[in-house]
């Protein structure tokens, strides 16, 4: 691993590489246009603030937002002239068009691009945490004259965090992002702005489902502004598809009003909605929405009283059953929750089983 590693940008993400880091052993350095954000990384274990007698950086981490991301990875590659330079930002496309308009023609071999596909809906250095990239992908996006050097220490690095490094272009990766993270987020923004009309009382009546897909509308606005963009091309591409769709969708509604003629096929028109969204999930992998079926999940009813999802994940484990993952569903007044238990998918018939045994009740997900 490289040492040390000089992080510009200590919000949540360059906060949380340098937590990471750390706990692998790297020396960090931090440094943030904001001294109060600086002084706050070191005291939450981020890093180290610089001094004139600190080593020189091999390895620079830009972490800043994606509009300054190519100048300070010009200032980071002339300031550090042996050094490897890689940015994080969600976009890398504008930033390689940037650097190649800033940068020397000798200094770009030492640049590369990055993108940890993890984050939260919470910015700033206090949202930071060592596990954030714990399992998620890494993209590592080199261009035409990177440093072969480069690549092996991105990829390093990615796995030394947890992550799963990915290498792709810049182009295959705004286009795959455009799909799986900035047509997601705008989504989910215009239909958390569905909830400003309704009456308080309506909203009580809110369940799981509208939570699962507003979680990322509370997601920063400038962040956002500057990301999408930066991805302006290919978000718009999706979201034309979209709004066509969308529009079959509120003409067949129309149609339904009244006394539709079947002919119209308008019923037709939703399920194949439905049904394609189905298959849209289901490509989703890992382990919710399939793409593998290594995982089940099974729901688990559990009483709203202390201690009972502690016993239940007790006899989970005295069953043998190892939990791949856990969310727990549970609203107010409501005497049960639903714990939805993802395990191995060999062991579902007999977790069900033996769960119901001991007084458990147990639905399919
Ligand atoms: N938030 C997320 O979920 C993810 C964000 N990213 C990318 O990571 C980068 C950082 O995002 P976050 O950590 O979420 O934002 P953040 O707002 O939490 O942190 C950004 C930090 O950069 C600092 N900064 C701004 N201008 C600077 C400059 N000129 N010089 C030095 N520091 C400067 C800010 O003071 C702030 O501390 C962005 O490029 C973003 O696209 C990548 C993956 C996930
Ligand atoms: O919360 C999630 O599911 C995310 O995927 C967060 C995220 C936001 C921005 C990125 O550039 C990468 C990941």
């Amino acid at each position: 691993m490289p040492s040390p590693v000089r992080i510009i940008g200590t919000g949540l993400i360059g906060g949380s590489l340098g937590m990471a880091l750390r706990r692998a052993g790297v020396d960090v350095q931090v440094e943030d246009v904001s001294p109060g954000t600086a002084a706050l990384a070191v005291e939450l274990g981020v890093g180290e603030l610089p001094t004139t007698g600190s080593r020189s950086p091999e390895l620079v981490l830009v972490a800043a937002p994606p509009d300054v991301a190519a100048s300070l990875v010009d200032r980071a590659l002339r300031r550090w002239p042996d050094a490897l330079v890689a940015d994080v930002a969600s976009v890398k496309t504008t930033v390689l068009e940037g650097l190649r308009l800033l940068a020397r023609e000798e200094d770009l071999p030492r640049y590369i691009g990055g993108h940890p596909m993890a984050g939260r809906e919470v910015s700033g250095v206090i949202a930071a945490r060592a596990d954030l990239f714990q399992g998620r992908p890494f993209v590592v996006v080199p261009h035409e004259s990177t440093l072969p050097d480069a690549v092996t220490v991105l990829k390093g690095l990615a796995t030394e965090i947890g992550s799963v490094p990915i290498t792709m272009d810049a182009g295959a990766h705004d286009t795959a992002v455009a799909h799986v993270s900035h047509v997601p987020q705008v989504l989910s923004s215009l239909l958390a702005t569905t909830l400003l009309e309704p009456s308080e009382q309506a909203l009580g009546l809110a369940g799981q489902g509208l939570r699962d897909t507003t979680r990322i509308a509370d997601s920063d606005p400038r962040l956002w502004v500057e990301i999408l963009g930066a991805n302006a091309a290919a978000v718009g591409e999706v979201l034309t598809a979209v709004a066509a769709r969308l529009e079959q969708v509120r003409e067949a509604l129309t149609t339904l009003q009244g006394d539709p003629d079947p002919g119209t096929g308008s019923r037709r028109a939703l399920a194949d909605l439905i049904a394609e969204g189905n298959r849209g999930v289901r490509r989703i992998p890992g382990k919710h929405g399939g793409g593998t079926d290594a995982f089940s999940t099974i729901v688990v009813l559990v009483p709203d009283r202390p201690g009972e999802l502690a016993r239940l994940l007790t006899e989970i484990g005295q069953i043998g059953v190892n939990l791949e993952d856990l969310r727990l569903e549970h609203e107010l007044g409501r005497e049960v929750g639903l714990a939805h238990v993802a395990i191995d998918a060999t062991r579902e018939d007999l977790l069900t089983r033996e769960l119901t045994a001991r007084g458990w009740r147990v639905a399919e997900a």
